[in-house]
């Protein structure tokens, strides 16, 4: 049975296919202390949270058994991205589900702060009826200057172009081409701050866009602009909002978001021409719904063993890569799985090629596959998908990933080096049409095994006898053979043995062999 905490209000309808999972126990607690949440997230296998609850190093740390942390919504910044790849936890946020709503959401805002409608009702509330004071400025012709053109920067372009507004757009990842077919002016920081009319900012809380808007920001921008956030507190520095409105600078601003939420205390809520709501961008019922399905989605599959499709930490596989790489998920941690037990010394280099069929994918989540399982041998059992590139990098690995036309005659061939301070080793394997995963080489040598079971791999000398004593050795220690495979590459020369056998050989039967004449080197392995 799959624990699943939820620490902030989550839509009912949305987290239904969790709830009515036969293998997932769910446990909403919704504001938590901090103490109650370390305790329940020690006790989780899954947490799903919105914007609220903080999931810090600590609360990770505590989650000995967390695999997955689900974000219902899309921005991720509450919760400690480092943290969760060094403890192999995957994140998982949803990205789409609250677009349209927090779109919208942007241009009420806008049209309520170029209009003054909060303070107008306000004003009417109390008895005034004041038509002087609420005068407003229209949209159109105006320039909406938009910065961060992603998934919601671009419905609020199409609903402000709606409105007969120029738009000019920044995003770093923004061509001249890409904004042209967008039918917007493609602008640098510096050309949209100082010609919109309108500021809207839709970026992602990140070290690079902390504070983007700041008091130089300011003083670049039109006198009487006026400035939207309705994406996160802190990419805009409220300290110099605020010397800009009361400067009169800036004529408006329309917050949804704040520097520190709750912003029960916040100086700019005092100022007349501010427009603000608390953080409500996401907060319809189809946003809720929708990220609460698609977040439920992603944690059920990724407790069940699967793969998540918004992963944060690790790179999603797009859904027409799973069907061709899913065949060949066994086989990479079964070979990283061989070499790693086989290998001897320190680790330096990971390498990994593909050829055939593979060089017509991006090999890269099994080339994560093979590094866990390989890494695994060496560091233990806490390294997992999410965190095995982290755990290389900072052991100094170097991971190498190739595609080669070399196919040896295989329709698909996926080869395995390590390179360690003692030895360079290489284990070569196929998919077989019907027939699963094999073994084709290992060190050069050609060899056909099926990767599971009790292996044996012996180095010997290729001599008449060599072969015989080692099966009489192993029937000495009651050892049946199962299969046994011989390669060499000359006659007399040094050749190697893979034997499959049907139980684990202790370290006497291992001693033993390992003295066996023409007997060079043995190592038992578990697949
Ligand atoms: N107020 C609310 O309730 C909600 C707020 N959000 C916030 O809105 C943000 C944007 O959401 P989406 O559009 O879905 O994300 P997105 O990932 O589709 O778009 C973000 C865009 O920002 C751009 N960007 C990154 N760094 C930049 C920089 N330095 N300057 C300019 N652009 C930069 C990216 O290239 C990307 O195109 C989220 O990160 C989240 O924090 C999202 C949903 C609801
Ligand atoms: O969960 C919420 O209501 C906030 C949504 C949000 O800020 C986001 O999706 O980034």
């Amino acid at each position: 049975m799959h624990r699943v905490l939820i620490s902030d209000p989550l839509s009912e309808d949305g987290i239904k296919p969790l709830l009515e999972a036969a293998d997932t126990e769910v446990i909403q607690k919704p504001s938590m202390e901090k103490e109650e949440l370390l305790e329940e997230v020690a006790k989780a296998d899954a947490l799903i949270v919105r914007s609220q609850t903080q999931v810090t190093k600590e609360v990770l740390e505590h989650g000995v058994n967390l695999k997955i942390v689900g974000r219902a919504g899309v921005g991720v910044d509450n919760i400690d991205l480092d943290a969760a790849t060094d403890n192999g936890v995957v994140v998982v946020n949803a990205p789409d589900g609250n677009t349209i709503s927090t779109a919208e959401h942007t241009m009420a805002m806008l049209m309520s702060m170029a209009r003054n409608i909060p303070q107008a009702y306000h004003s009417l509330q109390q008895g005034n009826w004041d038509r002087k004071k609420y005068v407003g400025v229209e949209l159109k012709n105006k320039t909406l200057g938009v910065v961060g053109f992603g998934r919601i920067g671009r419905v609020v372009t199409r609903r402000a172009k709606g409105h007969r507004m120029n738009v000019i757009a920044y995003d770093p990842f923004l061509t001249r081409e890409k904004a042209e077919k967008a039918g917007v002016e493609h602008g640098t920081l510096d050309e949209v701050l100082a010609l919109a009319d309108f500021i809207t900012v839709h970026t992602p809380l990140i070290a690079a866009t902390h504070h983007l808007i700041n008091k130089d920001a300011f003083a670049k921008m039109k006198n009487g602009a006026r400035i939207l956030n309705c994406a996160r507190g802190g990419i805009i520095e409220e300290e110099a909002l605020y010397e800009a409105l009361q400067s009169g600078k800036i004529a408006g601003a329309a917050l949804d978001v704040f520097e520190e939420e709750p912003a029960i205390n916040n100086k700019l809520l005092e100022l007349p021409q501010v427009v603000s709501v608390p953080h409500l961008g996401a907060s319809t019922v189809e946003a809720q719904e929708n990220v609460a399905v698609d977040v439920s989605n992603d944690v059920m599959e990724v407790l069940r063993g699967g793969n998540a499709k918004q992963p944060v930490n690790i790179p999603s596989i797009p859904e027409e890569m799973q069907d061709k790489l899913t065949p060949y998920i066994t086989l990479s941690e079964k070979l990283g799985a061989f070499l790693g037990s086989i290998v001897r010394g320190g680790l330096n280099n990971i390498n990994v090629y593909y050829s055939g069929e593979l060089t017509d994918v991006d090999p890269t989540p099994l080339t994560r596959k093979v590094v866990k399982s390989v890494l695994q041998l060496f560091v233990g059992n806490r390294v997992n998908d999410v965190n095995s590139y982290k755990i290389a990098k900072d052991k100094g690995i170097e991971i190498n990933e190739q595609k080669t036309t070399s196919t040896k005659g295989f329709t698909n061939l996926l080869t395995v080096e390590l390179e360690t301070d003692e030895e360079t080793r290489s284990i070569a394997g196929t998919l077989l049409n019907g027939l699963g995963a094999r073994v084709v080489r290992l060190d050069g040598y050609s060899v056909d095994v099926i990767p599971e079971g009790h292996l044996i791999s012996i180095h010997h000398k290729d001599q008449p006898g060599a072969i015989g004593r080692v099966g009489s050795l192993l029937a000495e220690h009651d050892v049946n053979i199962a299969t046994m495979q011989v390669g060499r590459t000359d006659i007399g020369g040094a050749a190697i043995m893979i034997l499959t056998i049907d139980k684990e050989v202790g370290p006497e039967c291992q001693e033993h062999l390992a003295h066996v004449e023409d007997i060079n080197r043995v190592q038992y392995l578990k697949l």
